[in-house]
């Protein structure tokens, strides 16, 4: 094994194995050569970093953080920050390259980032993890930047994070720089729709998902995996659209009502409830694991990957799968899907719509003017809809799932531009 393999971890599957298992089917099919392989594979850049940070308790505990830059082929890293007890840098490898490849799919000017720190941020108070995201910044000060790599929310972080991130950045550099980081408050320059993109891009994906296999929204049934903000939102957004919601989940359980939950009333309740649905009495408690198997329209899980895997795949009813999250389904339950003729709007198409509003956040900070909700969630649903459209061409021409045809468009475009830049050949 060379350090550029995925580390095998027991019991769980890799989400770095289950990236490059799809990457390589795609190559395949693409036929590019064994010098473009190792170009694309190989992140551009990996940084980790120990963070000492001063707890309340007057202690001080070290902390490890991750960036990886993937690629900057096609522009600029971009990509989230994700506090989570169980990160790792494989996650993190997996997470930035499913970037480049999520950018490229939706024809933004991007290579692909990520970053994480491994910490549980549901046992810290709001100032810990200030100081955590202060002193990971500082450590970053040569990564970060508006032209080299521009961080956002991922799990675990929203916009009181990134403030706190361009606050560190801009008084490191004696000015205020809000175009180093997107996903910020709007006061700071953050942008009117970010906050709902993901789950808006989601529901996007969901209906252009429906329309082809000739589901009435109005008559068809939903459970959304993981309530934060891409689940929440996704929720939210379809049953406007008519879809009835029948379950929904997070960290304390899951919740199922066939007559359909107020998702209003869920998310009212999750934000007096410190962020958890634990004693929502708006629908039954179920187990956890069989909101994937209810008998739905469509799933859609948006908490964190590997949850679809070869053991329960085959246990789920639906005849849509649109990726909230990244990297929800291990690369061993594809074929087990695909035999159930389950259509999959993966992850870097389906929930590309966040990347998108932040890059439109960022145009937002360069020029110094602000768009309208209006415009952006027509540009952003247009940009979905014209992605949705261009994996489902390729993906009917190369006879393949949705999921490989994606990454086929992404590895398609990053490698030829490459080649044009002129580094290759
Ligand atoms: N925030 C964003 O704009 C984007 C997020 N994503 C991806 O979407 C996923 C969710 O991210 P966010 O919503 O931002 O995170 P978040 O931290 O706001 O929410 C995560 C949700 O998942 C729940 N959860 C955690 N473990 C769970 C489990 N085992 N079963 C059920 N629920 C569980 C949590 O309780 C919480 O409700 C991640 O994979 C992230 O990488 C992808 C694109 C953009
Ligand atoms: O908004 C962004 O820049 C990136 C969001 C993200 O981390 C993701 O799409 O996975």
């Amino acid at each position: 094994m060379t350090y550029l393999e995925p580390a095998p971890i027991k019991d769980k599957e890799n989400p770095l194995e289950s990236m490059m298992s799809r990457f390589d089917a795609a190559v395949k099919i693409l036929g590019i050569s064994d010098e473009m392989y190792n170009i694309l594979k190989v992140p551009a850049r990996q940084v980790i970093v120990g963070l000492p940070v001063t707890m309340d308790n007057g202690k001080i505990e070290v902390f490890e953080g991750y960036r990886v830059i993937h690629s900057t082929i096609l522009g600029p890293g971009k990509g989230g920050i994700r506090l989570d007890p169980d990160v790792t840098l494989d996650e993190v490898r997996a997470l930035a390259a499913w970037m480049t490849w999520k950018c490229a799919v939706v024809d933004i000017p991007y290579g692909g980032a990520k970053g994480g720190i491994a910490c549980n941020p549901r046992n810290m108070s709001a100032g810990e993890i200030e100081r955590l995201m202060r002193a990971y910044t500082l450590s970053m000060l040569d990564i970060f930047g508006p032209d080299k790599d521009i961080p956002a929310p991922d799990m675990g972080t929203g916009p009181r994070e990134m403030a706190w991130l361009m606050d560190e950045y801009s008084k490191a550099k004696g000015m205020t720089v809000q175009a180093v980081v997107t996903g910020k408050p709007l006061v700071l320059g953050g942008s009117l729709g970010r906050t709902e993109a993901t789950g808006r891009g989601v529901m996007v994906s969901a209906l252009s998902g429906m329309e082809k296999l000739k589901l009435n929204p109005y008559r068809a049934t939903a459970a959304v995996q993981g309530f934060g903000n891409v689940g929440s939102h996704a929720a939210a957004l379809l049953h406007e659209k008519g879809v009835s919601i029948t379950g929904i989940s997070d960290i304390s359980g899951a919740y199922f009502n066939d007559k359909g939950i107020d998702i209003d009333k869920a998310m009212a309740y999750r934000n007096a409830n410190n962020g958890t649905l634990e004693g929502f009495g708006g629908a039954e408690k179920i187990d956890a694991e069989e909101l994937l198997f209810l008998p739905v329209d469509l799933l859609v899980p948006a908490a964190k990957e590997d949850v679809i895997t070869k053991n329960n795949a085959g246990k789920i009813q639906a005849k849509l799968i649109v990726e909230g999250a990244n990297g929800p389904t291990s690369a061993k339950a594809d074929d087990i899907i695909n035999e159930k003729g389950i259509m999959v709007v993966p992850d870097i198409l389906a929930n590309a719509g966040g990347v998108t509003v932040s890059y439109f956040e960022w145009v937002q900070n360069r020029i110094g003017y602000k768009w309208t909700l209006d415009r952006i969630n027509r540009r952003s649903d247009r940009a979905m809809k014209d992605a949705f459209n261009n994996v489902f061409d390729i993906s009917q021409k190369h006879k393949v799932p949705m999921r490989l045809a994606a990454y086929i468009l992404a590895i398609d475009k990053v490698s030829s531009s490459y080649k044009f830049r002129g580094g290759y050949g």
